[in-house]
């Protein structure tokens, strides 16, 4: 059996390259030769990186050329009461982070949470996009490209629909350019995030697109889609799962275990995060909906790069006959329980933890209870850090916890 230290040697002579050690020892072994090179090249020393509680080979299909892991810390908030569609239980929810004070804070909101008797969570809306962009002669033949799209939806659904058995592609948008067309394909991806397999048929609907029109394709995504890009899109079409949860904390919860009032919140919800994100032209109308989103992606095995479009959120705040009422809207939150990510072993346990590894039954059902779960937990989260800029306790509870 190859050992790493001769492999590394081979890399060193250059008769393999770092990426094809995988091919002559295990994935361990691999890994380990990588380290020893990179050791030697940057006086690095990587043993705790090197130190990993699950066996290389399952990282395969999530990485290349690995030498192993960075390891964040998992904590739990709650447990919380999620009185959502998909899921309507009391749930721990896993989050991964490095921000000191964060777990104290959403943990603090679930309790209130609780305190109300839970929070009502809906997934609105749902389907994975990806818009590929075709280039034409001119706007006529861009019409006429249009108008063979609107007439032959179903050819389209077919050919897609045949490289996958669960994916089911449910409307395709069309938008002109002068001589550019982009085709937004919307699919109903089920427990997927649905990235690898909705771009997978969509390249199958394309190679009809072009022997049906004048249409040539220039790329698969068009960024239109739109993947991993701050896009107005998603905030007002939806990608992913769009999802909202609420509610309505009595007076007296607020005043004791939040420190403020209703009123207080409301007003700094509307200043800050309404007005105030407004004059900054951010998409995000929202606190911090991105810590909770980054770290429960991290826990869960989601694409970390989508945390982009999962920030995408509203938050409301009201006083309702004396009691505060909260809401908060993610637009495009692209969330799996199977596939990507979610296989690894240790965010697999993090699935575990919510009770929704793999595929739900119905298709799908898992992947909109994950999007309720980060929906209530975003608002345990919104809730405590708006309290907290009301009680003005945001920098001493930094300087306490997260220093
Ligand atoms: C830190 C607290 C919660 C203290 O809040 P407190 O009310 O003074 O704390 P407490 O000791 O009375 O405890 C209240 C509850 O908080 C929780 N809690 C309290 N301590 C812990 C702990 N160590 N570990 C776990 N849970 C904790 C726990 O639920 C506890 O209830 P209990 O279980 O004891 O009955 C509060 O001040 C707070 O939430 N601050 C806000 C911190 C925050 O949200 N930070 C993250 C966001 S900051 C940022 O990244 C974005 C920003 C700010 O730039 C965005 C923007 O522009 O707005
Ligand atoms: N290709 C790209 O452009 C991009 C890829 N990514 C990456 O894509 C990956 C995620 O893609 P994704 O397609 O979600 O995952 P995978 O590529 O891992 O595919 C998941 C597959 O699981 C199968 N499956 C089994 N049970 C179910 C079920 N209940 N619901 C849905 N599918 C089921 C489906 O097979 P079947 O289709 O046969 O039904 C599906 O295609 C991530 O690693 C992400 O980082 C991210 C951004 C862009």
């Amino acid at each position: 059996m190859t050992d790493a230290a001769s492999l590394a040697d081979r890399v060193r002579e250059g008769e393999l390259r770092l990426h094809e050690l995988e091919a002559h020892a295990d994935a361990d072994v691999a890994a380990e030769a990588r380290r020893l090179l990179v050791e030697e090249q940057s006086g690095a020393s990587l043993d705790t990186v090197g130190n990993y509680g699950f066996p290389a080979e399952e990282a395969e299909t999530a990485i290349e050329n690995m030498v192993g892991t960075i390891q964040v810390p998992l904590g739990v908030a709650g447990p919380v009461t999620v009185n959502g569609a998909a899921v309507s239980e009391e749930k721990y929810l896993p989050l991964a982070t490095t921000e000191g004070a964060l777990l104290a804070s959403v943990n603090r909101g679930c309790s209130v949470i609780n305190s109300a008797g839970g929070a009502t969570a809906r997934v609105l809306k749902s389907g994975m996009t990806r818009a590929p962009v075709f280039r034409v002669a001119d706007v006529a033949e861009a019409e006429a490209l249009v108008s063979w799209t609107r007439d032959n939806f179903e050819a389209l659904k077919e050919a897609a629909e045949e490289t996958t058995n669960h994916g089911e592609l449910l409307d395709v948008t069309p938008y002109v350019v002068g001589n550019s067309v982009y085709l937004r394909f919307r699919y109903d991806s089920k427990d997927a995030m649905g990235m690898n397999m909705v771009t997978i048929a969509t390249e199958a609907a394309c190679d009809v697109v072009e022997s049906e029109t004048t249409g040539s394709l220039v790329a698969l995504s068009g960024n239109l889609c739109t993947d991993k890009k701050p896009a107005a899109i998603n905030a007002v079409e939806g990608r992913g799962r769009s999802v909202t949860a609420d509610v309505r904390i009595p007076r007296d919860v607020v005043e004791e275990r939040l420190h403020t009032t209703p009123e207080a919140i409301a007003e700094l919800n509307t200043r800050k995060n309404l007005v105030g994100s407004a004059k900054a032209a951010s998409l995000g109308f929202n606190a911090h909906v991105a810590n909770v989103v980054a770290a429960m992606f991290l826990a869960t095995g989601q694409d970390e790069a989508q945390v982009v479009e999962g920030a995408n959120a509203i938050t409301t705040a009201e006083v309702q006959d004396g009691d505060l009422y909260v809401s908060v809207s993610l637009a495009s939150l692209e969330v799996g329980t199977i596939g990507g990510g979610t296989k690894l072993p240790t965010q697999a346990e993090g699935l575990d933890i919510l009770g929704i590894r793999g595929g739900g039954d119905p298709a799908g059902s898992n992947a909109d209870a994950l999007a309720e779960c980060i929906a209530v937990g975003s608002l345990a989260g919104e809730l405590s850090l708006l309290s907290a800029l009301a009680s003005r306790h945001l920098s001493s509870a930094h300087a306490k916890l997260g220093r």
